[in-house]
């Protein structure tokens, strides 16, 4: 039997704990097959963001024909992406597939740094956030999409339903990473808030996190599961991976994506 197909269309981390590599680890792990279109070559590591090479976006265009002429998409996810005319390709080309479509708005990376400027991230709001089915937005960048400023768990839950109802998504997940206390998500589905909540870790190794996160939900939903189910199969999976996260590098470590495997790993 052939498995459910996932691509994930999102900007480079070398280093391997964001990024696209995040995605297909992540998706190879929940056993969909994972494909990648790759947006911008990111010249990254825990500690930060080195430098950035834009695809141009006409060879965006190409590689995703390349893959939806020739292979089947049972969901999409995006991740970085660095301009206008980039997301008016990927806005075209997505309004072509019949499938879930994920949007991870990444605005900066965990260290800190920028990997979408402000004049950019408006485009995003206008034109791909009212294309998705699920966009997973951060406390920093719920504050950027409804341009004001995200305190405690009520401002999180309103903003979830106003990013559907104002700004046109299908469904909205606002992540509480960044706040104090519980890791305490919250989604609005069009019809009801559901809340994901899981202990806070003490670990600084969360490079990644999002992008594993909006991952595993593409991956549950290219295998049929409906959006809620995901999403909360989704955070177990996160949170796993954050509970076994590795001190690997010189600042905020990778996650862990093998950690419901429960095995020992060797180097
Ligand atoms: N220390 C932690 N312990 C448990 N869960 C956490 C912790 N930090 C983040 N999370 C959870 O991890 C998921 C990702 O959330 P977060 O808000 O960190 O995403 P993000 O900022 O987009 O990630 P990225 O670092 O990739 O930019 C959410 O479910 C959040 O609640
Ligand atoms: C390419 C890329 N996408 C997303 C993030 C956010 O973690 C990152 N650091 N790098």
């Amino acid at each position: 039997m052939n498995p459910a197909c996932v691509l994930t269309i999102a900007g480079t981390d070398p280093s391997g704990g964001a990024g696209i590599q995040a995605d297909l680890k992540t998706f190879q792990e929940l056993k969909s097959y994972g494909m990648s279109v790759v947006t911008s070559v990111v010249a990254q590591n825990t500690t930060g963001v080195k430098d950035v090479h834009h695809l141009p976006d006409s060879f965006i265009r190409e590689q995703l024909f390349a893959v939806s002429e020739d292979m089947p998409v049972h969901a999409v996810k995006t991740g970085m992406i660095a301009n206008k005319e980039m997301m008016q390709v990927i806005k075209d080309w997505v309004q072509t597939i019949d499938a879930p479509y994920i949007m991870d708005p990444v605005m900066i990376a965990q260290s800190g740094d920028p990997l979408v400027e402000q004049e950019e991230q408006i485009y995003l709001k206008r034109h791909l956030v009212p294309e998705s089915t699920l966009v997973t937005p951060n406390i920093p960048e719920t504050e950027t999409l409804l341009n004001r400023r995200i305190d405690h768990e009520e401002d999180m839950k309103e903003a979830a339903v106003e990013i559907v109802e104002q700004l046109g998504a299908g469904a909205a997940l606002v992540k509480g990473g960044h706040l104090k206390g519980k890791a305490v998500d919250f989604l609005y589905d069009g019809y009801q808030l559901h809340s994901f909540e899981e202990e806070r870790i003490d670990s600084a190794n969360t490079h990644g996190t999002g992008c594993t996160y909006s991952a595993a939900i593409a991956a549950y939903m290219s295998q049929g599961y409906p959006l809620t189910q995901a999403v909360e199969k989704g955070k177990h999976f996160v949170t796993a991976a954050i509970r076994h996260s590795f001190d690997l590098g010189k600042g905020d470590g990778p996650t862990n994506h093998f950690a419901l495997r429960r095995e020992v790993f060797h180097s």
